[in-house]
């Protein structure tokens, strides 16, 4: 048998925080159960070589269009320069990658870094796993980390120190008690509706112990959010029965420790802890539109802010904003937690051996701002949180409850609740006698992140200006309870919700400054530089965003062109063939309520801009139109562009219904007009990908 390797390297690569946190996870774990290695995000490989570390862990999410993560470009660089067979000869690796079928790419960089690592001359010691988001990545993560365990003994020293073996049968043992609860047959089935919301006293006394913060509860005069708690049913759990697939008890990270003093709130400003790529910009808005009907079943708004000068960006270039969680969400929560009002504004330290990016940096931070700007209290909530939020659970059906929804029998349970996207609000409010620890959500919340916006305007056209637009994320749950996004609202609300369509509203006097940072567009979703090469833009609702910003673009350089070319330098044919022509495939619902820039995108057709504007209608009357229809209806015509003329593609808005429906549509284009079949057709656009020839900006 070959000699066992001594250290582990584990490199990550992440977007939004799920392989991170997954990769500290593995990483805490793997040095509880005695083995040394070190962790560290895929752009700093240069810390750890590669080639001395025996087992190599690979996890990465994706982005963009099966694009690898912002961090890990420097990595992949390095990766593709390197052509030596021989390079990573001896070295044992696996991969986890971290997807969403929702995507046609999906997990594209899990299996590029499998491909590229074996070219390398690295054998892999444990197969891949590749998680989907769209049916909760545990479902893959949590067994495919299980398995590790099992396997690393067979390729990794493992210290034999007694306090190590101590501890993991500890564990073991901790397991064992909360997977053999005893189910009561009388209680079930149970609503959760019928409890107070009192919290017992042994859970004050606990949290006292756990969090040295809480003090008692003081009256709030102020009425606050109510959650939607949430309605579990423990009717297909059998007496008696076993839970088993529980997540892995997560190791605690983060540790809170009170400093002298407060701050008080600097309104508009976020916390220094809060890291960028580029430092942020405060951005006056100076204009606000609704683009929609009162009737509309979206509100959609455009935005105008002032930029300095030298901030620069091009048409299809996003742009972060750095929102707050919605306040009252936040003091609700802080309040569900018994933390008295006086102390949200009390300074405290973050520490920790492995704190996620996004703590890193909370070295004095309010306790309102870390619930305001570094932790993500509405998304799709982790199992792991679940299981953590059973250990603070005093009442016995309570814990059963969490435990259930995390275990493999609850399975159904826990996709219901994801398809409620509950807050965390309403997680506690569902379960009254749940107290956790704040340093524990800290570990066990996602990350608060920047929300992107592609920009719909040109620099060319307005300078010092930058118009985005996009809609109100607001909607009832198939159980009736009110959703929202965080940033959509925010901007909705702090515009002071102007309603008149399509009336351009100065809200310079407000004096409402904007928290944004320019994140060049890494996918190339920007104009092509030859103008003359003829495009081909899909965007239905607000996909057509960046596509106006684009238009405006083109329009502006023609105008420039033109009366250069009046001044006689110029002949008028020469200019025209200088532009190629541009074709729109738009799309919306009604076109009373709402046509997005439909005076924008008329004037666009009437000066030439646009060579062809196609619209798809889905709800007129009884026919229903999307923009895949058009595209299919204009198969000959697209084909002699984007084959003979060399035209590229621009798809931007949903990743699932449209950009399925418009590569079937392109894909239906070859097989008629190339004598391939469905495969090779795919092939082929697969290709174009590659050759940024059909660009895609897509969202789940
Ligand atoms: C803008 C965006 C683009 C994405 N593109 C892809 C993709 O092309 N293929 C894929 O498999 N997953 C894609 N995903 C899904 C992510 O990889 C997945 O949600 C993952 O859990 C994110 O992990 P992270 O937080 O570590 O970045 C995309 C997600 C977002 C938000």
């Amino acid at each position: 048998m070959s000699e066992l390797a001594k250290d582990y390297l584990i490199l990550w690569a992440s977007q939004t925080g799920n392989a991170e946190w997954i990769a500290k996870s593995i990483h805490t774990e793997a040095g509880k159960k005695g083995y040394t290695g070190e962790c560290h995000v895929m752009d700093d490989f240069t810390i750890a070589p590669l080639q001395k570390a025996g087992i190599v862990i690979l996890v990465s999410s994706n982005t963009g269009d099966g694009d690898a993560p912002d961090n890990s470009l420097k990595f992949w660089r390095f990766l593709r320069r390197n052509k030596d067979k021989n390079y990573l000869t001896g070295t044992k690796f696996t991969v986890l990658g971290l997807g969403d079928s929702n995507y046609s790419n999906f997990n594209h960089t899990g299996q590029r870094l499998e491909k590229k690592f074996k070219e390398l001359g690295a054998t892999t010691f444990y197969q891949r796993g590749l998680a989907d988001d769209a049916e909760g990545l545990e479902n893959v993560v949590d067994p495919w980390i299980e398995k590790l365990w099992e396997v690393l003994p067979t390729v990794l020293t493992q210290h034999t120190d007694q306090s190590i073996a101590n501890a993991v049968a500890h564990e073991k043992e901790l397991e064992k008690e909360m997977t053999e609860l005893k189910i009561d047959p009388a209680s079930m089935p149970y609503s959760m509706d019928i409890r107070t919301s009192t919290v017992p006293e042994q859970v004050q006394k606990y949290t006292q112990l756990e969090n040295s913060l809480v003090e008692q509860p003081i009256p709030e005069k102020k009425a606050l959010k109510k959650g939607f708690p949430l309605e579990i049913s423990l009717a297909g759990l059998e007496p008696g029965a076993k839970l088993t697939g529980l997540p892995r008890i997560s190791v605690p990270v983060a540790k809170l420790t009170k400093l002298d003093g407060q701050q008080e709130d600097c309104v508009g400003k976020v916390p220094d802890f809060v890291v960028t790529p580029v430092p942020i910009t405060y951005a006056p808005i100076t204009m606000v539109s609704c683009l929609t009907s009162d009737d509309a079943l979206k509100r959609t708004l455009e935005v105008e802010i002032e930029i300095d000068n030298d901030v620069h960006y091009d048409p299809g270039d996003a742009f972060g904003v750095i929102a707050p969680n919605d306040e009252e969400l936040v003091e609700a929560i802080l309040q569900r937690l018994s933390v008295p009002s006086k102390e949200y504004h009390a300074l405290y330290k973050v520490e920790g051996e492995t704190l996620p990016s996004h703590l890193q940096h909370a070295t004095s931070a309010t306790l309102i701002d870390l619930f305001r700007y570094a932790v993500d209290i509405s998304s799709q909530p982790r199992k792991a949180l679940f299981r953590m939020l059973a250990d603070h659970t005093t009442d016995p059906k309570e814990k059963l409850s969490l435990m259930y929804i995390c275990s493999k029998q609850g399975a159904s349970i826990f996709n219901a609740i994801r398809e409620e996207s509950p807050t965390l609000l309403d997680i506690l409010e569902t379960f009254p006698s749940c107290q956790p620890p704040i340093e524990r959500l800290l570990d066990l919340l996602p990350a608060h992140l920047p929300r992107f916006y592609s920009i719909s305007s040109s620099p060319l056209k307005r300078q010092g200006k930058i118009r985005f637009a996009f809609n109100i994320v607001k909607y009832i749950t198939a159980k009736n309870a009110q959703r929202q996004g965080v940033a959509t609202p925010w901007m909705d609300k702090i515009t002071n919700y102007v309603s008149n369509k399509n009336e351009q509203v100065d809200v310079s006097s407000l004096g409402i400054k904007l928290p944004m940072y320019i994140r060049p567009n890494v996918n190339a979703f920007v104009l092509p530089v030859e103008t003359e090469r003829p495009l081909i833009l899909v965007g239905p609702g607000t996909g057509i965003a960046p596509f106006i910003g684009f238009l405006e673009h083109r329009q502006t350089q023609r105008k420039i062109r033109t009366s250069m070319g009046g001044i006689g330098h110029q002949p008028r044919e020469k200019i025209r063939a200088a532009f190629g022509p541009i074709h729109v495939y738009y799309g919306f619902r009604d076109h009373r309520k709402d046509f997005l820039f439909e005076n924008e995108l008329k004037e666009f057709e009437k000066d030439g801009t646009i060579t062809h504007l196609a619209i798809a209608e889905s709800r007129k009357e009884d026919t229903k139109v999307y923009v895949q229809d058009l595209i299919k209806r204009d198969s000959d015509m697209l084909y002699d562009l984007v084959v003979n003329k060399d035209a590229a593609i621009y798809i931007c808005g949903d990743a699932k219904g449209m950009a399925k429906g418009v590569q079937d549509a392109l894909a239906d284009m070859l097989v008629q007009h190339q004598n391939v079949d469905l495969l090779e057709a795919n092939k082929i656009l697969i290709g174009w990908i590659g050759e940024k020839k059909y660009l895609r900006d897509l969202w789940a």
